[in-house]
């Protein structure tokens, strides 16, 4: 086993200032075109900028590692906290890798957060930036958007991918594993540099139940709430099993086959049981509704289970923060299979490509161990060498009788929820 890699600025934790803001401000809007940091959902949670200090880490240890210094950083001389709900005082925004044993995971603290949760508002500024001055009285202008945009395959053309999803039903006919999510990438190149917040901005309006993530480039609107942690109590949304929209009847005739597929509801059922296994120890108390409910979004439709319970109070499982939870439940079945390290080995064996941070889990935890973390999905890494270009993601879980044609379509309704904020 290699040491976890630890990068870290300084080691003094900064001081922290919050303070409750008279108005209720349009959390996006304030965002400047670099460093954007987000986590909003129907005009409320944290945005942020600058930074305070970064954390980029990987290895078998990441996820303690970065509890271990994001502990360190939010103890410091005690925070001057005047609001004292989840998500105001000591904040990071957080991107953490697939894989976070091979990929590089991105703790990012910003200088300022801007918070919004039940009507109250409320800024937080790290160092000696008075919370009362950092406001921008006025947004910068967005860019142009694009006028017009390439698109480029990614690791695999589309045949070359739809031969792996026959290969990944084939080992599941084998018996070698119950299901596997492929993934593929598609990569677009604009006429003119990228603006985050336009893409924010219409990630946001278009996806009113998602939240609309943004941390070190990886920017997308999700619609799976991996784990949320409010005090002891726990909740999570589990998303598998997917179906497109129609047209008008043609749409209702869509929602009820997804939800009367046998299929998709064992598909879905291996997303949810890996959850509660994972999440069951560390709780007192974990409810799970009977079947799935329906999820209906812009582009595609959802089989969804919202799952809550209580941590344990005592303990070593009762003291688990929720990156030591995080750690535990990820990667669902949701994104990578059953059983995991047989799913794991076929997605490194199948997919060609670098995962990245994509799918992996993407969020904010607080000093008092609050936060929220979904998966990154709907999402593209904006490039770091060409501000024109990004690479988008998505991905299927491909169960037996999965169909390589409607899996491949199924990528390209998802690839349409990015698409739709490059396009307009
Ligand atoms: C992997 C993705 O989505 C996941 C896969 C789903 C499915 O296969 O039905 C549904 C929701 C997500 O859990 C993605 O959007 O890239």
């Amino acid at each position: 086993m290699t040491a976890a890699a630890v990068t870290s600025r300084d080691a003094v934790a900064p001081l922290y200032s919050t303070v409750e803001l008279p108005d209720s401000p349009d959390l996006l809007d304030l965002l400047p075109r670099e460093g954007a940091l987000s986590w909003v959902r129907r005009g409320e949670g944290l945005v942020g900028w600058g930074e305070a200090d970064r954390l980029e880490v990987s290895g078998p240890g990441a996820l303690a590692e970065a509890a271990a210094w994001w502990a360190e950083r939010s103890a410091g001389p005690a925070a001057d906290d005047g609001v004292g709900v989840p998500g105001s005082g000591p904040v990071v925004f957080a991107s953490i890798a697939f894989d976070p044993a091979a990929g590089t995971s991105v703790f990012v603290v910003p200088e300022v957060v801007v918070g919004r949760r039940g009507g109250v508002a409320w800024v937080t500024t790290t160092g000696d930036a008075d919370p009362r001055d950092v406001l921008p009285s006025s947004r910068e202008p967005l860019l142009p958007p694009p006028s017009r945009l390439r698109y480029a395959d990614g690791a695999l053309d589309p045949a070359t991918w739809c031969g792996a999803v026959s290969a990944a039903v084939g080992r599941i006919g084998d018996g070698d594993l119950a299901k596997v999510v492929l993934a593929r990438d598609l990569l677009v190149t604009a006429d003119v540099r990228l603006d985050p917040r336009r893409l924010l901005d219409r990630l946001a309006e278009r996806f009113p139940d998602c939240w609309t993530f943004a941390v070190d480039g990886l920017l997308g609107a999700t619609p799976e709430l991996l784990l949320r942690r409010t005090g002891r109590q726990l909740s999570a949304r589990v998303l598998a099993g997917t179906a497109p929209r129609g047209a008008g009847a043609e749409d209702e005739r869509l929602a009820a086959g997804l939800l009367s597929s046998a299929k998709d509801r064992a598909e879905h059922a291996l997303a949810v049981d890996s959850l509660v296994r994972a999440l069951d120890p560390y709780c007192t108390t974990l409810s799970v509704p009977d079947g799935p409910s329906l999820l209906t979004l812009a582009n595609v439709r959802h089989l969804a289970t919202d799952v809550v319970g209580t941590q344990r109070r005592s303990g070593v499982r009762g003291r688990a923060g929720l990156l030591e939870l995080v750690d535990a439940v990820h990667p669902t079945a949701a994104v990578c299979g059953t059983p995991p390290d047989r799913a794991a080995a076929v997605i490194a064996g199948l997919e060609g490509m670098d995962r990245g941070r994509y799918a992996g889990p993407v969020g904010w935890l607080d000093g008092r161990g609050d936060g929220e973390f979904g998966l990154a999905l709907r999402c593209a890494q904006l490039s770091d060498e060409d501000p024109c270009s990004a690479r988008l993601f998505a991905g299927c879980g491909i169960v037996a009788g999965s169909d390589p044609a409607a899996e491949l379509a199924e990528t390209q309704s998802k690839f349409a929820a990015f698409q739709a904020a490059l396009e307009s």
